[in-house]
């Protein structure tokens, strides 16, 4: 589903954010991103969604080589791909409703097939019933929630979050990362890029860890909790 092949990313600025990353995600996969702050996790979840391009190497995704993507295909691209951020970027002046059904007004769905899915993805979150209430009346997890709503409701075939939980507590933590496995159980790819050590040790998922722009990929620490 995703391929990285030799990726490096150097920005305008002469930053080395990633040199020679290589790894793949198969479908269906469901994996964590970690590494110290700087270590290039924004990064490279900005080239899955084509936000930023290599400066040298492939990112393929869904079998579209994503540097050689015309820019008229980039919204294309873009609602394969859910996104989920760490502040959830919610619009505090609409309704749950208007927030979730944000992606498929852009794409131009129907009314009708936009309340259909939006009502089954906030039921998939557990806020069916929260639709007609302004984000501001929720909770800090519901409104994680929320953001997690509006990025399935395309029904991606690719899920990607940085730090979805940096606000919660270890309990709600636990809960949305159990909930982002439930889309993978029904088959959703999953990047999940966190600080969160503890919660990604108990969650028994496959670890890709960078180290100043380098992956080293494993389950296991490569020399100690220190690059973390
Ligand atoms: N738009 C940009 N322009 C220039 N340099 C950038 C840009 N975005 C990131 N960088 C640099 O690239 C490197 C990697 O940053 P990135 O945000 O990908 O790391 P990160 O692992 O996500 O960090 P954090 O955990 O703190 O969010 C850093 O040195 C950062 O300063």
């Amino acid at each position: 589903m995703v391929r990285f092949d030799r990726v490096s990313k150097r920005y305008p600025s002469g930053n080395e954010a990633l040199s020679g990353v290589s790894f793949e995600l198969a479908r269906g996969e469901m994996a964590f991103l970690t590494g110290h702050s700087g270590a290039g996790k924004s990064t490279l979840l900005k080239l899955m969604m084509r936000m930023e391009v290599p400066t040298r190497g492939e990112v393929i995704v869904d079998g579209s080589n994503l540097s050689r993507l015309r820019e008229g295909l980039v919204p294309y691209h873009r609602r394969k791909v859910g996104v989920v951020f760490q502040n959830h970027q919610l619009l505090f002046d609409r309704s749950v409703f208007e927030n979730v059904a944000l992606p498929l007004l852009i794409a131009g769905t129907s009314l009708k097939e936009t309340g259909r899915r939006v009502r089954a993805a906030l039921d998939k979150v557990g806020l069916l019933g929260k639709e007609k209430l302004n984000p501001i009346q929720l909770s800090g997890g519901e409104q994680q929630r929320i953001g997690i709503a509006r990025a399935v409701v395309n029904k991606p075939a690719l899920l990607i979050a940085d730090e979805p939980t940096g606000n919660l507590d270890p309990e709600l933590s636990a809960e949305i990362m159990n909930l982002f496995s439930q889309f993978q159980q029904v088959g959703v790819t999953v990047l999940i890029a966190t600080h969160d050590i503890a919660l990604v040790e108990r969650m028994n998922k496959r670890r890709l860890i960078l180290q100043d722009g380098q992956m080293i990929e494993g389950h296991q620490f490569n020399s100690g909790a220190s690059h973390v």
